[in-house]
């Protein structure tokens, strides 16, 4: 089994190790850096047997490192590495928004990178994660990071220059769930329902809608007007949801992520 050090093990990079923890991987054969020396203990402990390594130690033992640290904490990671890799490593950078061409700049020539958008439900083995190989990654690259990513979930391969959107949409995707949900279930307070009651109602046709969904037998339209009778509660709730213009804002806000996502790789820009 391969080794694996996470760089910077926050919420996502706490996600893949989880996800490849419960998907089998030895915790023994997991690695992670972590400026926080609090944070590290906390992984320590709720991970027996995976421990914190020095960068030297994690460039040195790991077949794949992830970077997993914020965008804009990228330059020391990347200042840290460079001295460390050479043509044989294999880098995953989870990062929204940085192009593969900002770790080819930093790192020595021939170093394998490959772009990748998780999202959070690795936690729960069903990410949505799409890669990108860097000039230096080869198919067998790409072939090592689909079978790591697998494992938690998955996985679907697209050009770079699509990255930025699939941050914005599936990246970004499961905050705008979550923000839903919320919102129905303040909805239910609204009318009246305790607030436990509300939240499984929506929490449970939430899951239910979702695995219709990922059945893929009807399209999502089709499904909607499933629900929506003529004359019916659901056409009512559908003409306030056009009133306030739900549809152009979920385009906007998605356009405005995908903008961010952009602007996150140009901040790095030599
Ligand atoms: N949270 C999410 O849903 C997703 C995040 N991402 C990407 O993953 C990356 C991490 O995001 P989060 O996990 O949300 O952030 P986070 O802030 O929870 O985690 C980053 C971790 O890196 C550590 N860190 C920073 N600099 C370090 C260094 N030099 N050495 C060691 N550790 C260091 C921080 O202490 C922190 O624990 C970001 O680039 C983000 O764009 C990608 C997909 C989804
Ligand atoms: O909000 C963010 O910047 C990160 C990237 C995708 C999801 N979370």
């Amino acid at each position: 089994m391969s080794v694996i050090a996470v760089l910077g093990a926050g919420k996502i990079g706490e996600a893949l190790l989880s996800g490849l923890l419960h998907g089998g991987h030895a915790p023994g054969d997991l690695l992670f850096t972590e400026r926080y020396e609090g944070r590290v203990r906390e992984l320590e402990e709720r991970y027996p047997g995976m421990r914190a390594a020095t960068v030297e130690d994690a460039a040195k033992r790991a077949d794949v490192l992830v970077v997993a640290v914020k965008p804009q904490d990228i330059e020391p990671v990347l200042a840290e590495l460079a001295p460390l890799l050479g043509a044989s490593s294999l880098v995953v950078s989870l990062c929204a928004g940085l192009p593969t061409a900002l770790y080819e700049r930093r790192l020595a020539d021939g170093v394998p990178v490959v772009r990748v958008m998780p999202n959070t439900p690795m936690l729960v083995g069903e990410a949505m994660s799409a890669m990108s190989p860097g000039r230096y990654a080869t198919a067998e690259h790409l072939a090592t990071v689909r079978e790591l990513l697998s494992h938690v979930g998955q996985v679907v391969e697209v050009p770079e220059s699509q990255q930025d959107a699939v941050t914005a949409l599936s990246g970004s995707g499961p905050a705008y769930f979550f923000y839903l949900v919320e919102a129905m279930i303040d909805a239910g307070i609204l009318l009246g329902l305790p607030r436990a009651l509300a939240g499984q109602l929506i929490i449970q046709s939430a899951v239910g809608a979702a695995k219709m969904l990922a059945e893929g037998k009807d399209h999502p339209v089709l499904l909607r007007e499933a629900v929506t009778s003529p004359a019916g509660t659901t056409i009512n709730a559908i003409r306030e949801l056009e009133k306030h213009g739900v549809r152009a804002a979920l385009l906007d806000a998605i356009e405005a992520a995908r903008d961010r996502s952009e602007e996150l790789g140009r901040a790095h820009e030599d």
